[in-house]
């Protein structure tokens, strides 16, 4: 099991209602996958800002004195909005890298859980109303948005091993199914330099999208690689800044329905995370065909 969501707004009036959507659209599937939860939001861009989400254990600890303690080492103005057990430091755009390597010399225990110019991703053991109430999901506008409550087969429940994974820049990819070459391919993308956080499955689906697209691929030619190079089961939905994309193995034997109006286009691993959404009796609804790349971007 596993349950997948995703919203991608064509209309722009319906952004402050993002978060909301989704986070009915996930508690919905809460019975595909009670282990752990996690959402990833694209906000509104900055043209000066980048923003990293990062996770402790011991917030109270770690978050506390972060926000001066990192405008030292930077020498530049940074704000941190702290939410339960994640933060999002916003920070200048030429300042992201040196700002995580500030961040893993002052706190070697926080998790970055994404990077990029509008991500931010939340995730946690537990269940979806609990995760998304945590998070206050309900209240984020944006432009696009993955969801994922996970029954895990691959690797420890914890909050790593949680969805949406990202590797890369403003990149996420959620997972139902389960691959049976990641090992050889986490061995292969080692070597190409990639690091990696967990022994999941899913994180070298998404650390393979990462590579492809660095040698140059846009998402939907590296989501044709993946059909190509993944053995296993898999319904991948993925995004990028600007992009949003889902593919499904050649057998496709793990749910997936999709809807699309002039307003949105959605995904659900069933039909019934999508029946509260805004005009969905009208809505174009179909079942993506096995090892076909859907593909969208603003
Ligand atoms: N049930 C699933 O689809 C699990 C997805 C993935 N293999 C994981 O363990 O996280």
């Amino acid at each position: 099991m596993c349950g997948i969501v995703g919203l991608f707004l064509k209309d722009k009036s319906l952004e402050p209602q993002l978060g909301a959507l989704l986070s009915t659209m996930l508690v919905t599937m809460t019975d595909r996958g009670p282990d752990s939860a996690g959402i990833a939001i694209y906000g509104a861009a900055d043209d000066r800002e980048a923003k990293i989400t990062v996770q402790s254990a011991t917030p109270a600890k770690d978050f506390a004195g972060l926000e001066v303690e990192l405008e030292r080492a930077l020498g530049t103005g940074v704000t941190i909005e702290i939410k339960s057990t994640h933060a999002v430091i916003s920070l200048p755009k030429d300042k992201l890298e040196a700002g995580r390597a500030a961040l893993s010399e002052l706190r070697p225990d926080i998790r970055v859980m994404s990077s990029g110019d509008t991500i931010e991703i939340y995730k946690e053991t537990g269940l979806p109303k609990d995760v998304v109430s945590r998070f206050a999901v309900a209240s984020m506008s944006g432009t696009h948005g993955i969801g994922h409550t996970r029954m895990a087969t691959e690797s420890a429940v914890t909050t790593l091993g949680a969805h949406p994974f990202s590797t890369g820049s403003d990149q996420c990819l959620v997972h139902n199914g389960s691959l049976s070459n990641h090992n050889n391919l986490r061995r292969e993308l080692k070597h190409q330099g990639m690091r990696f956080e967990t022994e999941n499955d899913s994180e070298v689906a998404a650390a393979y999208l990462t590579a492809e697209m660095a040698k140059g691929k846009n998402l939907g030619e590296a989501l044709e690689g993946a059909v190509d190079d993944l053995d296993g089961f898999f319904t991948f939905v993925v995004g990028t800044k600007s992009g949003f994309g889902v593919v499904r193995d050649a057998i496709a034997c793990k749910p997936a329905i999709m809807a699309e109006t002039d307003r949105y286009v959605a995904f659900g691993s069933e039909y019934r995370a999508l029946v509260n959404l805004p005009g969905i009796d009208t809505a174009r609804v179909w079942e993506p065909e096995p090892a076909t790349v859907y593909f969208w971007e603003h």
